[in-house]
């Protein structure tokens, strides 16, 4: 038997960085998915755990004694207790990966970790192939890493116990919410291998789709009565979450009360940002009205994205080009590069929004506009008897 298993990207709305300190965010899944197929071995001579990573050309393969012999004693694997990975596992780890001798430029090491801690921490040490694949681009804000933990963690759980979902069904299946739970949980540490000190809000929307208020770990679905059009401009300026979240960290540590202040503010911009977009707007007017005030938020948000220091001139390149047009963006996810929305009005002609895309694209950079507030995890079951 096989399992694939999808997760989507996400876009952060407003309140990146900010939901780290306690501050409220808003987020919404997009129609971009991470892809991970696992099949386990049938052969009793097989021994190997293989992992093939198709965006970064990297096929990567451990001998499953090997691997148990180099980590710690445990009392076993226990898929239905989230762990976190500890120090003593996490040097052990980054040995098994450092010997696969990975080029650094292909893909920071962050990724592989993560597999191998939630692979054995799930499954034990099962031979098995794991094929990893997505849509999403890698590094740039649209949460790449959790939608690969949140695939990882999803298709491991549906191959160890697939409880209600009917592997003789075709098609994307949906977890039961009390699966959605331990999954998301199990998403989370491996976030916390590649984002360090993360929220959860990635892999939360990533789990559950749609589109979310979230605050300190708690959730909230919220559904939009505003068209929420959104431009993305992937400026191509790779760059690591994880370092980026430790430096507005830092950041706080030097100036706490200064910081505290923008993490307010970012905390009722969300706050309001949620309040409007749920407000009904049955009529053009209401709606121009109220996309008009989220647009103000989305500048606001981008200011106090500056003070914390994660903008970056590529991304002002594309706020200039858009101003131009009388349109609104701010970046989204860890900032300092990657992609940068843009509120597309529903009265806006598609003759000036390809004016607009033709002219970030001759900045040398890549456009999309993807669906939001979509479905989350989901898996499929495919025979290969
Ligand atoms: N499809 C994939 N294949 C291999 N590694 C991946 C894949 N997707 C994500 N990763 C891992 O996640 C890392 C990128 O995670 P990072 O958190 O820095 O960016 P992001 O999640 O795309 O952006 P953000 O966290 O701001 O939403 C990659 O360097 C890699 O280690
Ligand atoms: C920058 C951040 O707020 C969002 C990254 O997509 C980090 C996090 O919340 O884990
Ligand atoms: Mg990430």
């Amino acid at each position: 038997m096989e399992v694939t298993a999808r997760a989507p990207g996400k876009i952060i709305l407003s309140g990146e960085h900010a939901v780290v300190h306690g501050s409220t965010a808003v987020v919404a899944s997009i129609d971009l998915y991470t892809f991970v197929s696992l099949r386990l071995s049938t052969s009793e001579n097989d021994c190997t755990l293989r992992l093939l990573l198709k965006d970064v050309g990297l096929e990567l393969s451990w001998d499953v004694g090997k691997i148990k012999a180099a980590l710690p004693e445990s009392d076993g694997f226990d898929s239905s207790t989230p762990t976190t990975c500890t120090r003593e596992f996490s040097e052990a780890i980054s040995a098994l990966v450092a010997e696969q001798n990975i080029p650094e430029a292909k893909i920071g090491p962050a990724g592989i970790s993560a597999f191998l801690w939630l692979y054995t921490s799930i499954r034990g040490f099962e031979p098995a192939t794991v094929v990893v694949k997505s849509e999403l681009p890698l590094g740039s804000g649209l949460g790449s890493s959790a939608a690969l933990s949140v695939a990882l963690a999803a298709a491991l759980l549906a191959s160890l116990s697939p409880g209600s979902l009917d592997s003789s069904k075709q098609g994307w299946l949906d977890f039961e919410d009390d699966k959605l739970d331990l999954l998301n949980r199990w998403a989370f540490e491996g976030e916390k291998i590649l984002h360090g000190k993360p929220s959860g809000i990635d892999n939360t929307v990533s789990t559950y789709g749609s589109i979310i208020e979230f605050k300190s770990g708690n959730l909230t679905m919220i559904k939009s009565n505003l068209p929420l059009k959104m431009l993305i401009t992937n400026t191509k300026v790779e760059r690591n979450t994880k370092a980026l979240v430790a430096g507005v960290s830092e950041r706080t540590l030097r100036h706490p009360e200064a910081m505290a202040s923008v993490f307010r503010a970012m905390d009722s911009i969300s706050t309001e940002f949620s309040m409007l977009i749920q407000s009904p707007a049955t009529d053009e007017l209401a709606i121009t009205e109220n996309e008009k005030k989220i647009a103000e938020l989305m500048e606001m948000n981008q200011g106090l994205l500056q003070c914390l220091g994660v903008s970056h001139a590529v991304i002002e390149t594309v706020l200039r080009t858009t101003l131009k047009y009388k349109l609104t963006s701010k970046l989204t996810g860890a900032g300092a590069g990657g992609c940068v929305l843009t509120l597309l009005p529903s009265l806006l002609s598609g003759t000036l929004v390809d004016k607009v895309i033709a002219e970030l694209e001759s900045c040398g950079f890549q456009c999309l506009i993807a669906g939001i507030g979509g479905k989350g995890a989901q898996v499929s079951f495919i025979s290969t008897s």
